[in-house]
């Protein structure tokens, strides 16, 4: 089965057209000592350039090629060396040298999974199902990075999966996808840029991608659950199609906000049983590994097998970003979802729409709010056969969020729209209420009013991308 991917519409990529300039300020030179890291932070809108004058250096994981120039915009990263290297730094950031570092106990994990990747390819099985669970900020999503990569240098191709609406994994946040990665991750990018980003010196990968449109699973766990039972399916049948996909198995990214206790502890539940997980890694907290100890003791997934649960230590370079940061590298992604970036400039399009042309859905906030009003968490007086999404037409509060455009038809049901991947997004850019008119930018010129578009409350609404 093969269920297109994110952006394009359906079509093509659009194509570069120009490069930018890079500015540069000071030059300086690095020396690191084996099992030593480079860390260093961007701010937003400024970049350094890095390259690799001697020795062996990597971006979790990812190995960087000598005398290459790599160049970071606002990101907050570190530069690892087994053996010793030699860096030449451009431009000004933050920065600092750590000796210690958890890599040893990271890569030995890698060498375990690929032990049951062996096994999995010996005995014709599903390799492992790896569930990566921490608090916010723990280095969740960087060791991801880094077991991804490795599996790759070993010419794996593991299903990387994000749970994690509040950051997008080659897609727009408020996003749930399921990506097979058999080329390197492109470090300069995080973890690449999606197919819209029009070509790439990297391979481009194209996710199975589907629409949550809320920053937490808990804002509507109705939503989020069949949503991403949806994401478990596609993905088990995307292993299922590629015997090499298969025998590499899964990694799961989650939300921070699970790993807290109570209603959290449920959806992770909820991700074991779906994608038959039988591996958690728990990131940096004692307490969350004794939790799901307790919880998980007993239970076996579908094929019968017990879950292995392993503690790793959070590595000191984890920073935590806050909330400005993280809406600023939103904005930034958004933009390079339709215009592209320094290196590959895209030309999105423009177009005038009726509004009785577009059919507009939008989710419906939240199970848990009606709860919230209510004495003493009377979940029963919650609405009954509350549907998912409201009809609504355009209003100028829209003015530019974003709307996914859902691989479905007009006529099909909520729950059949709620399963279908996305083709895309477009950008509210103006509504006119006196002319119902609605201009809308979109990655490629295609036309949307035959599909249903979704309306979320994340990513929130944008800054203005016309100016
Ligand atoms: N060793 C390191 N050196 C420097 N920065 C690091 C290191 N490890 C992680 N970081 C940075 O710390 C930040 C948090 O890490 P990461 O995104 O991996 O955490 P997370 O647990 O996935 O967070 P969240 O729960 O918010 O998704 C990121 O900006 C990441 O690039």
């Amino acid at each position: 089965m093969s269920i297109p991917g994110i952006p394009g519409l359906g079509q093509s990529a659009p194509v570069a057209t120009s490069s930018a300039p890079v500015t540069v300020a000071t030059t300086a030179i690095h020396e690191l000592a084996p099992n030593s890291e480079w860390r260093f932070e961007v701010a937003i809108g400024q970049s350094i350039e890095v390259r690799v004058l001697s020795g062996t250096a990597e971006i979790f994981g990812t190995e960087l090629a000598l005398n290459h120039t790599y160049t970071f915009h606002g990101t907050k990263s570190s530069i690892y060396t087994w053996h010793g290297t030699r860096l030449e730094v451009t431009g000004s950031c933050e920065e600092y040298i750590a000796e210690e570092t958890p890599m040893i106990a990271y890569v030995n994990t890698h060498f375990a999974l690929e032990k049951l990747r062996q096994q999995a390819q010996q005995d014709g099985k599903e390799g492992p199902r790896v569930l990566v669970v921490g608090p916010s900020n723990s280095g969740k999503t960087s060791l991801m990075k880094l077991l991804t990569s490795y599996a790759i240098r070993m010419g794996r191709q593991p299903l990387v999966v994000n749970t994690d609406s509040r950051e997008g994994l080659l897609s727009i946040p408020g996003c749930l996808t399921a990506t097979a990665f058999a080329s390197i991750v492109d470090v300069e990018q995080g973890w690449g840029s999606s197919p819209t980003s029009g070509p790439s010196p990297v391979p481009v990968k194209l996710p199975l991608c589907y629409y949550y449109g809320l920053a937490s699973p808990e804002d509507n766990t109705k939503l989020f659950k069949p949503v991403l039972t949806r994401l478990a399916l596609a993905a088990t049948s995307r292993m299922a199609e590629d015997s090499n996909v298969k025998e590499s198995g899964m990694l799961i990214d989650t939300p921070g906000v699970i790993s807290q206790g109570k209603g959290g502890y449920d959806i992770i539940s909820h991700i074991v049983s779906e994608f038959s997980v039988n591996t958690i890694l728990v990131l940096g907290s004692e307490r969350l590994y004794s939790d799901m100890q307790r919880k998980f003791s007993t239970y076996r997934t579908s094929n019968s097998e017990a879950i292995t649960l392993v503690r790793l230590d959070k590595s000191g370079g984890c920073v935590d970003r806050d909330d400005t940061y993280m809406q600023k590298s939103r904005e930034a992604a958004i933009k390079e979802y339709f215009f592209g970036d320094v290196k590959r400039t895209l030309s999105p399009h423009t177009q005038q729409v009726d509004f009785d042309s577009l059919t507009i859905y939008k989710i419906r906030e939240t199970n848990n709010m009606y709860a919230a009003f209510l004495p003493g968490g009377q979940e029963e007086a919650e609405p009954e056969a509350e549907s998912l999404y409201e009809a609504v037409e355009p209003t100028s509060q829209m003015q530019h969020c974003l709307l996914a455009v859902m691989y479905a038809s007009l006529n099909d049901s909520q729950e059949a729209i709620r399963d279908a991947s996305v083709m895309g997004f477009v950008y509210v850019a103006d509504v006119d209420d006196k002319k119902r008119r609605v201009r809308l930018l979109s990655p490629v010129n295609t036309r949307i009013a035959d599909r249903p578009l979704i309306l979320g409350s994340w990513p929130e609404p944008t800054m203005s991308l016309m100016g």
